[in-house]
Parts: C-alpha cells; sequence; structure tokens
C-alpha cells in the first residue's frame, strides 16, 4: 500500500453502551405495556373493550416499527476522503465522469434552473475533457435548449473564472445572489464582468420565456432549433439529441477545454408509456454510452446544484481506493437544499434522514440510492452484475473515438437508442438499466444493486456537495411523500421485498433499514387510530391508559419520555434546532395521517389493477405571494384537498375531545377521575399543541393560504358524526 488509504472511516462504537441500554430499557417498558394490555383488558360487553383492542394492535405495530429503527442506530458511520492522495497517485488516471441532468417541465422547473444546475457541474475541480454534461428533457422544451445553448455560451467565462477565484458555489444565481467578499474586492473588475454575462443571458432567456417562443434572429443561430416544429408537444415529438461544445477543439476564454454538453429529449409518443425518470435515466445511459462512456455516472435533479467543487474528486476516493474500492457500486451524497426556512417548517430538511439514518444505513452495507447527488459506476448501473471480489473492475471503459466531423453523424447515430421502440424485446428497466414500474425507481433500482453483492457509500462533506429546491408549500410536501411512501410500499410488496428478497444477500440491518422505509405507509392506521380513539374516550370518559397511581404507569411514562428524549437529544446533537424539531414532529404528523394513507389506500388499488403509478412532479417555483408566506413560515393551504380535510378533522376532533373531556371531568366526574384519564389528556392536549397552525389557518387567517371555509365544514361535519357513533 502506497502512502495510506483514500478515505477514512470513523465508527461511533463508544456509543456502543449507551445503544444497548437503551435499546433494552425501551423493550424491557414495551413488554410491560404489553403485559398492561393483556391483563387490563376490559371484559367482553364492557364498554371500551373494541377500543382498546384497536390501540393495542396499534402499540404492537409501533413497537415493531421501533425495533426496525435500531437498525440505523447500532452502527453510525463517518467517512473522510483524502483527496491530496488521490491527485498525487491519479491525476493523469482519472476516470472520466458523465454528469446525468434530469428535467420534465419547463413551467414546474424553469430552464433558469436547469442551467444553473449545468453551469455548477461544469465548473467541478476536475479536468474539462473528461467531463461531459447530459440533461434529459422530458419536458420536450425549445426554452430549455435554449437555455442550455446560452448556458454553454456563457460556460466559457463562468468556467475559467470559478477556476480562478476558486468560486463556490458554482451555480452563478447562487453565487451572484450570495456575493462573496473577497473575489468582488480583489478583482471588482472581473466580477463584475462575469456578473454582467450572467444576467444579460438571464434577461435573453426570461425575454423568449415571456414571449412564449424563440425569435427567428436566434433559431437562425442553431440548427437544432429546426427539430422543433409548431406540432412538437411535450407528449408527442421524435428523438432530438443536440451536442453542444462537442467540437475537440471548443475552448474557453483562458483557452482550456471544455466539458461536452448533450441535450436529450428521448422520444414521446402517446401510445408509449414513458417510465418517467427511471426510463430518462436509461436514455441517457445509452446515449452517453455512444459519446463519452464515462465510468462514473453522476445523477442530478434539475435543481440540485454543486456547492462544492471538489465533490467529483471525494466519490473517486472511494472507488479508487487500492484496498476496498472495487466493491462499492455508488456513493450517495446527502441531499442539502438552499431554499429551506428558518426553522424549516415542512421539515424538507429531512434532518433525521440525512444525519441519523443514513449513516447508520452506511454501517450496514451502505445508503439507499436517493436518485440525486449521487456517483455511480456504470457497469453496475447498466447490467448491475453480481459482485466479485477476484474480477477487481478497473476505472476504465472503452471511450469512444470522437471526431469533431461527425457531431451530427452521432447526433444521428444515437437518435435511435431514444426512441420508443428501442428497448422493446430487451431487459432494459427489469435486469439492465434503472428499475420500472415504481414512483422510487432510484431506491428499488439501488437495492437491486446492493442484493448482488456490492455496497454502498454515504459520503457528507464539511462543505455541503449539493443545494436543491424542497417543496414550499404543505401540500407540495404531503404529495411528494405520498409518492415516496407508495413507492416505498410497492417494493415491499413486490419481488424485491426486502425481509425475503434481501435475506441472504443483504445484512439484517440494511433489511430492516430498507422495511423502516418501505412500511412507512402502513404507520397510516396506527398513527391514525392513536390520534383518534383515545380522544374519542376521553370525551366519552372511556379510560385506555392506567392511573397515574398505578404502577402500570411507570413503563407508559418511561417510554414516551424516553422516546421523547431520544429523538430530541438525536436532533439537537446533529445541529437541528428546537423549533425545526418541533415542525418536524407536526410534519411526522400530518405525513402518517394523510400522505402515507393514500399512499396505502392507492397501492391497494393498484393491485386491484384500479388506479396506474403515476409520478407527480415537485414545482420548482412558486407565485411570490406563497413564497412570501413561507419565508414567514407561515402554513400554506389555500385549496381543497382531501389531505387538508383530513388534517382539520384531526385537529377539530382533537380540541373538541380535548375541551369537552375538560368539562366532563370538571363538571360531571369531579376531579377525583383525571387519574384515569391522565394520560388521555395528555395526548389529546399534545395533538392540540402541535395542530394549533390549522386552527389559526381555520378561524383567524384570511389571506390566500388559509384553510378554506368548505374544508372546515367538511372537517365539522365529520367530526359531529364521529361524536354520535357509540364507542364499544
Ligand atoms: O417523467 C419524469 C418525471 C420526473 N423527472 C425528473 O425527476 C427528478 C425528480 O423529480 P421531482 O419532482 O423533483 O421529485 P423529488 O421528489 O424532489 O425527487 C426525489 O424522488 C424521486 C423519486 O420519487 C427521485 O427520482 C429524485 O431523484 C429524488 O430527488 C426531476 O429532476 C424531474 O425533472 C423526469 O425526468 N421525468
Ligand atoms: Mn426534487
Amino acid at each position: 500500500m502506497e502512502e495510506g488509504r483514500l478515505f477514512e472511516v470513523k465508527r461511533l462504537g463508544k456509543g456502543r453502551a449507551w445503544f444497548w441500554s437503551h435499546a433494552c430499557s425501551v423493550l424491557l417498558g414495551l413488554a410491560l405495556i404489553w403485559a398492561y394490555r393483556f391483563s387490563h383488558m376490559p371484559e367482553v360487553g364492557e364498554k371500551g373493550r373494541s377500543a382498546w383492542i384497536v390501540v393495542f394492535c396499534a402499540e404492537i405495530w409501533f413497537s415493531f416499527y421501533w425495533f426496525l429503527t435500531l437498525s440505523v442506530r447500532f452502527n453510525p458511520v463517518h467517512r473522510h476522503t483524502f483527496n491530496a492522495r488521490l491527485s498525487d497517485r491519479f491525476e493523469d488516471k482519472l476516470p472520466s465522469i458523465d454528469v446525468f441532468i434530469c428535467t420534465a417541465d419547463p413551467t414546474l422547473e424553469p430552464p433558469k434552473i436547469v442551467i444553473n444546475t449545468v453551469l455548477s457541474v461544469m465548473a467541478y475541480d476536475y479536468p474539462p475533457e473528461k467531463l461531459s454534461v447530459y440533461v434529459s428533457d422530458d419536458g420536450g422544451s425549445i426554452f430549455t435548449f435554449y437555455a442550455l445553448l446560452e448556458a454553454s455560451r456563457f460556460a466559457k467565462s463562468w468556467i475559467p473564472f470559478c477556476k480562478k477565484f476558486n468560486v463556490q458555489p458554482m451555480s452563478p444565481a447562487h453565487f451572484f445572489s450570495k456575493s462573496s467578499a473577497t473575489v468582488q474586492n480583489s478583482n471588482l473588475s472581473e466580477w463584475t464582468a462575469v456578473k454582467k454575462l450572467y444576467e444579460d443571458m438571464e434577461l435573453r432567456i426570461d425575454a423568449a420565456m415571456k414571449r412564449g417562443n424563440i425569435s427567428n434572429e436566434i433559431k437562425a443561430g442553431h440548427d437544432g432549433f429546426s427539430e422543433w416544429s409548431p406540432k412538437t408537444t411535450s407528449k408527442d415529438h421524435q428523438p432530438i439529441i443536440l451536442i453542444d461544445g462537442r467540437d475537440e477543439n471548443a475552448r474557453d476564454s483562458e483557452g482550456f477545454a471544455m466539458p461536452k454538453v448533450v441535450y436529450v429529449a428521448r422520444e414521446k409518443r402517446p401510445k408509449y408509456h414513458h417510465n418517467f425518470k427511471a426510463g430518462a435515466l436509461n436514455s441517457l445511459l445509452r446515449v452517453s454510452g455512444q459519446m463519452s462512456n464515462g465510468p462514473i455516472i453522476l445523477t442530478i435533479d434539475c435543481d440540485m446544484y454543486a456547492n462544492n467543487a471538489g465533490s467529483i474528486r471525494d466519490a473517486l476516493c472511494f472507488f479508487m481506493d487500492e484496498e476496498s474500492g472495487h466493491e462499492y457500486a455508488f456513493v450517495q451524497f446527502p441531499q442539502s437544499f438552499s431554499n429551506l426556512t428558518k426553522h424549516d417548517l415542512y421539515s424538507g430538511s429531512m434532518h433525521s434522514i440525512t444525519k441519523v439514518d443514513f449513516p447508520g444505513l452506511d454501517g450496514q452495507g451502505g445508503p439507499i440510492y436517493t436518485g440525486s447527488c449521487c456517483f455511480h459506476r456504470r457497469e453496475c448501473l447498466i447490467n448491475r452484475r453480481e459482485y466479485n471480489i477476484l474480477s477487481k473492475i478497473e476505472l476504465k471503459c472503452e471511450r469512444p473515438e470522437i471526431h469533431e466531423a461527425s457531431i451530427s453523424t452521432l447526433e444521428e447515430r444515437s437518435k435511435h437508442l431514444a426512441t420508443c421502440t428501442y428497448e422493446n424485446n430487451t431487459q432494459w428497466g427489469k435486469d439492465v438499466g434503472l428499475m420500472y414500474g415504481c414512483p422510487v425507481e432510484d431506491v428499488i433500482t439501488g437495492f437491486s444493486i446492493q442484493c448482488r453483492g456490492w455496497k454502498s457509500v454515504y459520503f457528507c462533506p464539511k462543505r455541503e456537495a449539493f443545494f436543491g429546491l424542497a417543496p414550499t408549500t404543505l401540500s407540495q410536501a404531503l404529495v411528494q411523500h405520498k409518492r415516496w411512501s407508495e413507492g416505498d410500499l410497492q417494493i415491499f410488496l413486490s419481488k424485491y421485498c426486502p425481509l425475503i428478497y434481501g435475506s441472504r444477500r443483504t445484512k439484517l440491518g440494511l433489511q430492516m433499514g430498507y422495511t423502516m422505509y418501505c412500511l412507512w405507509a402502513v404507520n397510516s392506521i396506527p398513527t391514525l387510530i392513536y390520534v383518534a380513539i383515545p380522544s374519542i374516550c376521553l370525551l366519552n370518559g372511556i379510560s385506555l391508559f392506567p392511573s397515574v397511581f398505578s404502577f402500570w404507569f411507570i413503563p407508559f411514562a418511561f417510554v414516551i419520555a424516553i422516546s421523547i428524549v431520544a429523538n430530541l437529544w438525536e436532533w439537537i446533537g446533529s445541529g437541528g434546532t428546537l423549533m425545526a424539531w418541533w415542525n418536524d414532529k407536526r410534519m411526522w404528523l400530518y405525513k402518517r395521517t394523510t400522505s402515507y394513507l393514500f399512499a396505502l389506500v392507492d397501492t391497494i388499488l393498484m393491485l386491484l389493477g384500479i388506479t396506474d403509478s403515476s409520478f407527480v412532479i415537485t414545482p420548482k417555483v412558486v407565485d411570490e405571494e406563497i413564497s412570501k408566506r413561507h419565508e414567514q413560515e407561515i402554513m400554506e393551504f389555500g385549496m381543497t384537498s382531501p389531505l387538508f380535510t383530513i388534517l382539520s378533522t384531526v385537529a377539530i376532533l382533537n380540541l373538541s375531545c380535548l375541551v369537552g373531556g375538560a368539562i366532563k371531568v370538571i363538571v360531571v366526574e369531579g376531579i377525583g377521575s383525571l387519574d384515569t384519564l391522565f394520560l388521555q389528556f395528555l395526548l389529546c392536549a399534545a395533538l392540540v399543541l402541535i395542530n394549533l397552525p390549522i386552527y389559526q389557518a381555520s378561524f383567524f387567517r384570511n389571506d390566500g393560504g388559509r384553510i378554506l371555509t368548505n374544508t372546515t365544514l367538511s372537517a365539522l361535519a365529520i367530526v359531529m358524526v364521529a361524536y354520535f357513533i357509540p364507542v364499544f
């Protein structure tokens, strides 16, 4: 071994004692709770028996689910890379990298956002002749193509500027909006000049978008525009593949080579299913294979700009490590978000996933592939072939010989790779490439790779590697989670069920980790039980929990307290704020009672063949008024949605049960009955407290984001009906 490994791994082994004592004590607490449920169950005919059984079932589920979460707490791993060693040993042997950027809709994902992502990856600290950027446009939009063309021209100034001043983030929009003082002071003139170039470009793109067409003058500048005719729509067009900067002689303003940029809009026909993002990525896999065939592929979403110039090198420190590099199929970076509010109102940061779960999964064989911000070994992604220790694969792929003269030939030649019929009678979408038929193509593909013996890596650099856009309204956040939980549940119910397919192929810890996500949707039912039944029983004076003076109160109090404390400890310990934690708990509740429920129902309907799976794209922009409210952390409702009806119903139900229950205890039964209802009061009060934004949005707000009156009225009606249902 030459002077040391390319990366190091830190295990938090010292926490082991803490882990075991925590796990064992909670387990004991849960066992006692179960014992209480068995031994104190109301007799047949006694009031509250059914409620008791239902609540018990929910508790059994929660215990099981808690057990699954142990997997990610058992052996968290943190990694560190040594980029200097990589340069020393491999600088002239660095592999070529293909970057895949997917976009699907020029309105929801404005071209300006897309090109900032493109520009950011073009400016990586990496030999430009070894870097190719492929943009897949499922929107088939002439504006996206036009913006890309503008961007590749601007790149000629942007890339040398970034390299000269070590600019980070490498997205011009974000860089100039934050304006780095160091660059600004010492090199004001260059800074101003590049900024001006960027702003002029933005103006031109805005103008074209506003006009709604590309002027003939612009069209005359590039043959590619002729691919679009008045008949072209996003759902019906021929394959379009356009290469820019393909010219081996293309140079930036300092005379250096430029990364290649390729625009790909795969063929779309109404009769053919296009398999959403998985289909897009598979087309890119084939097209790029013809053009650059980089052995390492970075996949990112169109809103995920690169924030750290060293990420490619970081990823290579894992792939090229002499000792264990050959074991890794992909290196997943965390997805960070640039548009979160101070206390992360919609919990878009997914703090506990990125800070706790993923380091934990890494200790079990590697994180899940989450679609964006991930470097893959091309071979594993295409063939997903069995890992074999004997065949250490070298990161060398045949680079196709391409000559300047053949650009148009190359474009033509690759087009048939991006047609609707290309995949007919092939294994694409099954054993080859990204897998089809699942809204979380990323998770299922990553899992099947891991099941073939490959490991993956989770790497959190000090400076965030990527920043994207998280949902900025409640409904967007809930819909996104519906897609995820639905996809995950489908995996669980498919051949790839982690508990079955994963056994003997992966570690038990990894199976449990995947199962934890796959069963998100199922959590909806026990959670709904827990937010409704104890409260309704409270209103009816039926006790479901032990009295505060009884021995059995202790396990309940212990489990509740320790879960809250441990959760908070983890959260604060990994850099979260208290308020963000509280917001996260609210979103935890909302996701479970709405997104997950709908995911569960839709999955059942899909299994029955009644519905088909879909992919609802998360908008990257919202109108100004809404984004202002988002910045002020005011929850956004403002539309009719069954999701909001459920949220309102739960909130109003709990408020009325709390008030009704309190009146009953004080006036009718006397304060003496409080001890047996204490825990129900506590639960109900906590629910009311967490739902404060809902009462406010229903009764005290009159801005456009309030809860609409018809939602509140339906919720009230449902609560009334619930009130008259007798409790058994
Ligand atoms: O038919 C489609 C639909 C989507 N996309 C692209 O897929 C990406 C992700 O879509 P988005 O609406 O932003 O979904 P998110 O929920 O934010 O995405 C997460 O979840 C997806 C799986 O549900 C993964 O594919 C993503 O990588 C991951 O970031 C975007 O770049 C889209 O342009 C396509 O290319 N074609
Ligand atoms: Mn996204």
